[in-house]
């Protein structure tokens, strides 16, 4: 059986070992443009040694970030800066990777560090988001626009311009999100799309604009590189998406070509119980590998190496990706090989340190 530090050949690229780094929001952009601090974020964990490096949340139209300070992909100029760190995390040893997004109804809000609050009409920084349905995610956030059909043949035509940006821009590995109550998982999450058309309604309906965006992006997206998802695996609501609905949705991936499902959860309530705890989501993981016969990824609240390791001895998932212990810890994978008494992928410039 596979363990922390076994390469993960998928497609034609090869991980050095089962750890990723989680994409996670950095609000340190102006008007989309990677910069100083996507490079040295980023390529501080490629050196700490991580066999994947997934780029944060990239939106695929300015309406579609969190934040105004989001990083984007909207736009040719936006490759090179982005190209800038996906040379560098390759010649750190690591894979570059890239979750494409749009936040739908949950965009234009401020910075968590600012407050994290929906932007205010009068506010400058204001613009209207869009969803499924005409329904809040919460109170203080604003009504999202319905989408016609239209749009959203114009945003699945946004998704696929993102992908040939990401190409282009030297990623090899490409995370759709579809998870966290943003545009996607709001159509398939029954909580948040009340439409009575083709795109709403029955588990198929729902699952339509996900499955339609998956077949459009994969067809620029190279034979030869990894195309995965990140779902939320449960709404933790009995009204709402179930772990049976995400064994369902991932075998309906497979065939449409995805190579690994990323399993999360969560995000499309505001006022959700969630069973917050090192490992929480591992379940999700394990049910859809083997519900689903696909590759997964463990995420959340990861931080013990023999933890780790066992969730990959026991066949709960092919990668654990980790948030918060890597940005406490870039140098994590290090100290967990040492811990495993695994070789440890140090760079040369660090190798006096261990
Ligand atoms: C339901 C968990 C949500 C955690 N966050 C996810 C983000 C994301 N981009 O997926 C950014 C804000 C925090």
């Amino acid at each position: 059986m596979p363990h922390l530090f076994e390469p993960f050949p998928l497609r034609g690229v090869t991980l050095r070992n089962r750890i990723g780094v989680s994409p996670m929001c950095q609000y340190s952009y102006q008007d989309g443009f990677a910069n100083d601090w996507l490079l040295a974020h980023l390529g501080a964990r490629a050196a700490g040694g991580a066999g994947l490096v997934i780029a944060e949340a990239t939106a695929i139209e300015p309406r579609g970030r969190i934040t105004p300070y989001d990083v984007g992909i909207w736009s040719d100029a936006q490759i090179e800066p982005l190209a800038r760190v996906t040379r560098f995390i390759k010649a750190q040893g690591a894979v570059p990777g890239i979750q494409i997004a749009h936040a739908g109804r949950k965009a234009n809000t401020d910075r968590p560090w600012e407050g994290g609050q929906p932007i205010s009409a009068g506010d400058p920084r204001w613009w209207q988001t869009i969803g499924p349905s005409p329904l809040a995610f919460s109170p203080r956030h604003q009504t999202p626009q319905e989408m016609s059909v239209q749009e959203i043949q114009s945003t699945q035509a946004l998704f696929r311009q993102a992908a040939r940006r990401a190409l282009d821009a030297g990623f090899e590995w490409l995370e759709l999100h579809a998870a966290h109550g943003y545009l996607i998982h709001s159509f398939y999450s029954p909580l948040s799309n009340q439409r009575a058309d083709a795109y709403g309604g029955s588990f198929d309906n729902r699952v339509r604009f996900l499955l339609e965006t998956v077949q459009t992006m994969r067809a620029v997206w190279p034979e030869r590189l990894p195309f995965t998802v990140r779902i939320s695996g449960t709404d933790w609501d009995e009204n709402g998406w179930s772990v049976d609905d995400s064994i369902a949705l991932a075998a309906r991936l497979k065939s449409e070509g995805v190579d690994l499902v990323d399993c999360s959860s969560g995000g499309n309530l505001s006022n959700a119980s969630i069973p917050f705890a090192p490992h929480y989501q591992v379940p999700i993981a394990e049910a859809v590998r083997r519900g689903a016969g696909i590759p997964t990824a463990a995420v959340g609240l990861i931080s013990d190496p023999r933890l780790a390791d066992q969730i990959i001895r026991q066949g709960q998932a092919d990668l654990v990706l980790l948030g918060r212990e890597l940005l406490r810890n870039p140098t994590w994978p290090i100290q967990a090989a040492q811990a495993l008494e695994q070789p440890a992928p140090v760079p040369p410039q660090y190798l006096r340190a261990y």
